[in-house]
């Protein structure tokens, strides 16, 4: 009804005769159209769209919820600060893009400013804060005051130390930032070329950059806003380079912001996208000969006495990269964050937008009705599943890790590494790729930045190189996957999630036992695939790098890298599997909950094997007819997700602020609201653009008075 052909062409040739006016002087038509805008919205305000797909689930909406968010208590405070945030004109987001960067970051600041209010004002728990600050949904430099500075110190500080500095973070008296990456290095954390080096005269270290490469650069929040930093530099006392260590360093005066003798800094450009990450201040930052307090180098882990002695404590020195370990592990759980945001904003437009299907002037076919579609967006819904329960566990490991260290138990570290470095890795580049994905899932109109979709993307894909590039963490995992299969044959029995390979002898030789499509339903088929899949793998990798004999391991490892990262993220896949059927074996209340999940799982373990059936097929685990038949099971369950699907992602219970999505809204109704939103760009504030009289109508003219002339 929107297309209608006649306001339009009305609309063009009172625009080409029209005088440049402001938006509140809009030519007639547009008030028209624009207030039947309006009007339409109001009226349709109560319509829901979608109703006829909701009515469709076969499973308890409100009880999927409770099994996304963990517990009842989980959906309810959710829900409560979404809700608060999204009534909060403050936190108003929908104009975000059209802000220069200026406008942008002070916009960042008083948000940050006033989400604090609001966290004294209503006596927030830390639970409560942390969710309002997630709807709030703008990268600020309180992410790293409380996602890094603060862990750090809790981390790598002496008790003495965190009851010093964690109050005055607490309350914001200081706001620190993480300064570990310098412009020359940052994936290669033992080649950071800042110094501190200890003066016993004074009982001070002195933190200098000796090169332009030594500049630190990226710590989010360091470019702006952040009075304090912990800064990870080379240790030098007693004429020895000790490696790197963490110092809490002073940056800006407490009185005036200013930077404090020997700093120099500020924010180091804009980045990728419109609005997005610009609302950080990623900043650099140099040192000349800056002394702090000897007691302001973070002295758990490893200490400087007053004469200048150096000792280190006896535990692994792979602690000082703990914040990073925590970081990463908090980093998967985000990941299904964006990914089921992406996602519910591709599935509801998908179930609104329609195209062909019919001849006769009837209507046409749902876009979601495709095979097609059914067969690029299901399984990124059912990934979204899967990354939500694996971060889920994930949280739990490093819990269970922290507890053991805390007892000076150290044999899970190798564990824990492995697993957040592979789970950051495989889902933050699944979940880039994925909100891509949705954005052509959405036409032409998911390009708009009205979508959502471009802003997220934006956002999202830098999580694919900080906190550890993910090509540089996978490798990691692949060097942890050799040196167990380097034990296995001295007979030592591998534990945690590598547990599987002590099953060796079986899995480099078992053949699967499908042998119709529905035997794929069955778990314990999924898995043996999945293990024999991995290990097989990760065995051809050993091998080849020992066949290599002339060469040095090192060098063998080398020439191998780009086989040894399928071989890590094949294992990585394999634990997100395990953690998904393992989440499926128990018990789930809810009508028809249970079920739904099943299909989940099974939908993201059979997607995933046919995208990697080259491997599947390559190592033997199954035959070309298995894998044709996992392909066959696939169909057979996008069938069975489509009428479930609006519902599944009406469980991630997500509010339209928080979506930030005219093609997600929960009630359907789009085409108002693209239409609504088109309007408002600062583009459309006058009906003739501003250059027209410099360059449009002289360009018009001079083409006219050619013609003439013909
Ligand atoms: C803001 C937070 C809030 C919420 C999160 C949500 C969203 C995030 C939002 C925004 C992001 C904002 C901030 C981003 C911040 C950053 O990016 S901070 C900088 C991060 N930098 C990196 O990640 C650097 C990556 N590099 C490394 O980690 C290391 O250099 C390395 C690649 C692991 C190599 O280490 P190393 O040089 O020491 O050498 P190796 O020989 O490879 O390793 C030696 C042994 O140590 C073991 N190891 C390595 N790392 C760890 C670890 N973390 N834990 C335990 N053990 C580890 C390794 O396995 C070797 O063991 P061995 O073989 O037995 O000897
Ligand atoms: C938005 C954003 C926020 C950030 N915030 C912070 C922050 O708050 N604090 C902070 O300290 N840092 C921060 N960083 C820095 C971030 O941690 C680093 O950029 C990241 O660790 C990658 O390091 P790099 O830039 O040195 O990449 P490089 O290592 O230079 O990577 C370049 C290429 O080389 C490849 N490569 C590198 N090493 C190897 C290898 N051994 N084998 C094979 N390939 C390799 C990589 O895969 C990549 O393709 C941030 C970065 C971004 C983008």
């Amino acid at each position: 009804m929107w297309r209608g052909g006649s306001n339009t062409r009305t609309c063009k040739r009172r625009f080409f005769s029209s005088p440049t006016r402001s938006r509140h002087h809009r030519p007639p038509y547009i008030c028209r159209l624009h207030s039947r805008g309006s009007q339409h919205l109001k009226a349709m305000a109560e319509v829901d769209h979608l109703a006829a797909e909701r009515a469709t689930a076969r499973f308890d909406v409100e009880e999927m919820k409770v099994a996304w968010a963990g517990s009842r208590h989980a959906v309810h405070v959710a829900d409560r600060m979404a809700r608060l945030v999204a009534s909060d004109p403050v936190f108003r987001k929908d104009n975000r893009t059209m802000l220069s960067r200026k406008e942008l970051f002070k916009d960042t600041l008083r948000k940050a400013a006033h989400a604090w209010k609001r966290i004294v004002e209503l006596r927030l728990t830390e639970e409560e804060a942390d969710l309002l600050r997630q709807y709030v949904d703008q990268p600020g430099y309180v992410d790293l005051h409380w996602g890094m500075f603060v862990p750090a110190i809790k981390g790598q500080g002496t008790e003495e130390q965190q009851h010093k500095w964690l109050p005055l973070a607490y309350k914001f008296q200081i706001i620190g930032c993480y300064a570990q990456t310098e412009l020359g290095h940052g994936s290669n954390v033992q080649g950071l070329e800042t110094t501190a080096t200890f003066d016993p005269k004074t009982d001070e270290f002195v933190i200098h950059s000796p090169t332009l490469t030594s500049s630190k650069w990226w710590p989010g929040g360091l470019g702006k806003a952040s009075t304090h930093a912990v800064v990870y530099a080379r240790l030098i006392t007693e004429g020895k380079d000790y490696g790197i260590h963490g110092f809490i360093v002073q940056l800006r005066s407490l009185e005036d912001h200013s930077p404090l003798p020997g700093v120099t800094l500020g924010d180091i450009g804009g980045k990728f996208g419109s609005g997005a990450y610009n609302s950080m201040d990623n900043g650099v930052l140099r040192f000349d000969h800056v002394r702090i307090p000897r007691d302001q180098m973070l002295m758990r882990l490893s200490q400087v006495t007053r004469e200048g002695k150096y000792v280190h404590s006896n535990v692994p020195k792979q602690l000082l990269y703990g914040t990073m370990v925590y970081v990463r592990q908090s980093i998967v759980a985000d990941a299904s964050k964006a990914l089921s945001r992406a996602v519910c904003i591709a599935v509801r437009y998908s179930a609104v937008r329609k195209q062909f299907g019919s001849q006769d002037g009837g209507p046409e076919t749902q876009v979601l009705n495709y095979k097609t579609q059914q067969s690029r967006l299901f399984p990124l819904l059912a990934s979204a599943y899967a990354f939500r329960f694996v971060g889920d566990w994930l949280n739990w490991l490093y819990t269970d890790v922290t507890q053991k260290l805390e007892a000076k138990d150290f044999s899970t570290l190798q564990e824990a590494h492995a697993c957040t470095a592979g789970l950051k890795a495989v889902t933050t580049s699944v979940t880039a790729d994925a909100i891509e994905e949705c954005r052509k899932l959405c036409g032409g109109h998911g390009y708009l930045n009205s979508s959502g979709l471009p802003e997220l993307f934006a956002v999202y894909v830098p999580a694919c190189t900080y906190e550890g590039d993910n090509v540089v963490l996978l490798l990691q995992v692949a060097r942890i996957l050799m040196k167990t299969v380097s034990q296995l044959a001295s007979g030592k029995q591998p534990v945690g999630t590598m547990a599987y390979m002590g099953k060796v002898q079986y899995l480099m030789q078992c053949k699967s036992a499908v042998s119709s499509a529905e035997d794929w339903l069955n778990p314990d088929a999924i898995q043996e695939a999945f293990e024999a899949r991995a290990l097989r793998m990760a065995v051809n990798c050993a091998q080849n790098i020992s066949q290599a004999a002339s060469q040095e391991e090192a060098a063998g490892f080398y020439e191998r890298s780009p086989d040894l990262l399928e071989a890590a993220v094949a294992h990585i896949q394999l634990i997100i599997v395990t953690k998904f059927i393992e989440k499926v074996h128990q018990e789930i209340p809810g009508h028809g909950v249970k079920e739904q999940l099943q299909a989940l799982c099974n939908v993201y373990a059979l997607y995933i094997l046919h995208k990697h059936l080259g491997d599947f097929l390559a190592t033997g685990c199954i035959t070309p007819r298995q894998g044709a038949l996992a392909n066959e099971q696939l169909g057979k369950l996008y069938a069975q997700v489509r009428p479930n699907a609006v519902a599944l992602v009406d469980a991630f219970n997500y509010t339209d602020h928080y979506l930030g999505s005219v093609l997600g809204r929960y009630d359907g109704d789009v085409y108002p609201a693209l239409y609504e939103e088109a309007w408002k760009d600062p583009l459309n504030e006058t009906v003739v653009p501003e250059g027209y009289h410099e360059y449009l109508r002289p360009l018009i003219k001079q083409q006219q008075l050619k013609l003439s002339r013909l």
